[in-house]
């Protein structure tokens, strides 16, 4: 088998277009990797190169507030995962040592009224008191633009599987998905063994897909196939997705989520980064589609719930969430 030096890139505007064809040839590139590698780039995504720029604006500025001013929204002080979470809260590989970087993390805007409102982890959106008006709606429309292009993806998958096309999207009105702002730097002075330093432990994602913008400073891998550490490069205007847990469950592993990892910037150096991590309704049910299992395929997974199966994963990541939620 030929080795994979790169992923692919997927040009996604065909998704946009009345010409079925067009549709069909996007689902079709997307189906197929899939079922291999399960980490690709997109472009032609709608989403305007300004964006990109502002984004990284709000995150450069966020994480250059002093460290009171980001505790203002500690994630650890609430239950439903969004706020600041400090270098080293996360581990996401139990077996290296705490990740390098820190994080701000957003869910879908709500409204209070809402029945799902303060329900698991549905709540009120961190807002820092350095964030102006204009910053807070620009993070809540990008949070939307993002759910939308995860709906694109899933009605292009669900044709791939011979599935309505609402199959997955119908469970996006309120999703638990969430918009996490990353910066990595060499924080701690560790001791030089020689080892490579990760500022993201090697991991595979939990969800159903998941939308990464990046900055050009490198520095993400995905581990190949054939068990070999390939480079994820900047690509301007583009976005990484990659596979999840979910979706691997719920295709019963014909999709494939694939591990990955985060090498830690050299010293003085800052990497930033915005994954959104796209599940669905807190109560969508994950289980085998009928099209991905047969006699001679059964189902692998049990039945689970979008929302108890994240927090199953978040308790193996985060320490503090043992003692208290
Ligand atoms: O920062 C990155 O490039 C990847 C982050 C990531 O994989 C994650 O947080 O799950
Ligand atoms: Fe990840």
């Amino acid at each position: 088998m030929e080795q994979l030096k790169s992923l692919p890139i997927i040009d996604i505007s065909g998704l946009w277009s009345d010409d079925v064809s067009k549709w069909n040839k996007v689902a079709k590139e997307i189906d197929e990797v899939s079922r291999g590698i399960g980490f690709f780039y997109i472009v032609g995504h709608q989403i305007p190169s300004e964006r990109f720029e502002k984004m990284m604006e709000i995150s450069r500025f966020f994480f250059g507030l002093p460290m009171e001013k980001k505790l203002e929204v500690d994630m650890t002080k609430n239950q439903f995962h969004r706020g600041y979470g400090g270098f080293q809260l996360e581990q996401l590989n139990p077996l290296s040592p705490h990740d390098e970087k820190e994080t701000l993390e957003f869910g879908m805007k709500m409204s209070p009224d809402n029945p799902l409102y303060l329900h698991k982890l549905y709540g009120p959106n961190p807002r820092p008191s350095a964030f102006d008006q204009a910053t807070i709606d620009l993070i809540d429309e990008h949070y939307l633009d993002m759910k939308n292009i995860i709906c694109m993806l899933l009605r292009a998958i669900a044709s791939a599987l011979n599935l309505d096309r609402e199959y997955f999207a119908r469970h996006y009105d309120y999703p638990l998905a969430a918009m996490r702002l990353m910066h990595y730097t060499a924080n701690l002075d560790l001791p030089n063994t020689g080892e490579i330093v990760l500022g993201g432990g090697e991991h595979t994602d939990y969800g159903i897909l998941t939308i990464l913008q990046q900055d050009d400073v490198g520095g993400l891998q995905v581990k190949t196939m054939s068990d070999e550490w390939i480079d994820v490069p900047f690509v301007k205007d583009s976005y990484v997705v990659n596979i999840g847990d979910m979706l691997q469950r719920w295709t019963n592993d014909i999709y494939r989520s694939t591990a990955h990892r985060v090498l830690r910037p050299p010293k003085g150096v800052h990497r930033y980064s915005i994954p959104f991590f796209g599940e669905p309704h807190t109560d969508t049910i994950v289980e085998c589609i009928p099209s991905c299992c047969s006699d001679s395929s059964p189902p692998k997974y049990k039945p689970i719930s979008a929302g108890d199966y994240l927090q199953s994963r978040f308790l193996d990541t985060y320490e503090y969430k043992k003692q208290k939620y």
